[in-house]
């Protein structure tokens, strides 16, 4: 079964006739187990394809286009499904922004993950079981900080508050991970410790990671696939280690590979941004 299935997604923001659509008539399959990274320049689609996946943007109404998760709808023809709580609640998310709530411990924003499955007077008031608390803490320990369960999720670095993000979604038990710009704020150190946990957690659990990248070579370090938006349509999906240097110049537009690394930025020298044309 796939777990990700889009087919005939389109989607346009302007009202205006004219303007260009976000996402153009997008079809796309990701098996269950698969690692894939999600590239393309700035503005190409890539958060509006993520955002799809969950429900949080509707395709335009009065197309065609299907989203399924795992096998149930999240939306069709620019309508949420009905059931799709459910199906959310199987999806794991990972933002750029690490969002936990600050003010909770690790341990608790790791425990909150498991709220779909804990009656809600109990995650109102904040009571778990020892049973939830010990499962928060092995989440944490499969991420390598269990150390820091009753530290605050502010004092944690971005890196170290993703990976916590990471365990949130294994508490969830999380069947598919939706990782948008993860690594997007961290340095170099602190994007592999992230990138390794994921691929480690696709590896183990067989959970399904897509996971958005500026950087071309993170994705052919870590991931089995890359699909690449251009414009909103898909430019090339296939192998990562496929990938030629060529078509990563043509989806960059960027000079050829014989100029400095340091030339190389997309947007200006944004730390993080670069990418490495091999
Ligand atoms: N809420 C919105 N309202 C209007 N236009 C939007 C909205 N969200 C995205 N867009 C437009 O849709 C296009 C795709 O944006 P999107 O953020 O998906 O690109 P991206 O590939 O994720 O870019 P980046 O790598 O910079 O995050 C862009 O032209 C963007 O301006």
């Amino acid at each position: 079964m796939s777990a990700i299935a889009i087919s005939a997604l389109t989607k346009t923001f302007s009202k205006d006739k004219n303007s260009e659509s976000a996402l153009k008539n997008i079809d796309l399959q990701i098996v269950q187990g698969d690692m894939v990274a999600l590239i393309g320049p700035s503005g190409s689609g890539k958060s509006t394809l993520m955002r799809h996946l969950s429900g949080l943007t509707l395709a335009d109404k009065h197309t065609p286009g299907i989203v399924k998760v795992l096998g149930k709808p999240i939306q069709k023809r620019g309508r949420l499904d009905k059931d799709i709580r459910q199906t959310r609640a199987q999806i794991g998310h990972i933002f750029q922004q690490f969002n936990l709530v600050n003010r909770l411990s690790v341990l608790t924003n790791v425990l909150i993950g498991g709220l779909s499955r804990t009656p809600s007077y109990r995650g109102l008031l904040g009571w778990f079981t020892e049973e939830e608390k010990l499962a928060a803490l092995d989440s944490l320990e499969r991420v390598g900080l269990r150390e820091f369960a009753l530290k605050r999720a502010s004092d944690l670095s971005g890196g170290q508050q993703q990976r916590v993000a990471i365990a949130r979604a294994l508490m969830q038990k999380a069947e598919v991970i939706l990782a948008d710009e993860p690594i997007a704020s961290l340095d170099p150190e602190s994007s592999r410790q992230v990138m390794e946990t994921l691929k480690r957690i696709n590896k183990s659990d067989g959970i399904t990671v897509v996971v958005t990248l500026h950087q071309v070579d993170y994705a052919q370090q870590y991931c089995q696939r890359a699909v690449a938006l251009r414009q909103g349509e898909i430019f090339f999906d296939q192998r990562v280690d496929a990938l030629k240097t060529e078509q990563i110049n043509q989806l960059y537009g960027t000079r050829p590979p014989q100029q400095k690394r340091d030339d190389l930025y997309i947007d200006g020298p944004v730390t993080n941004r670069r990418f490495a044309v091999a």
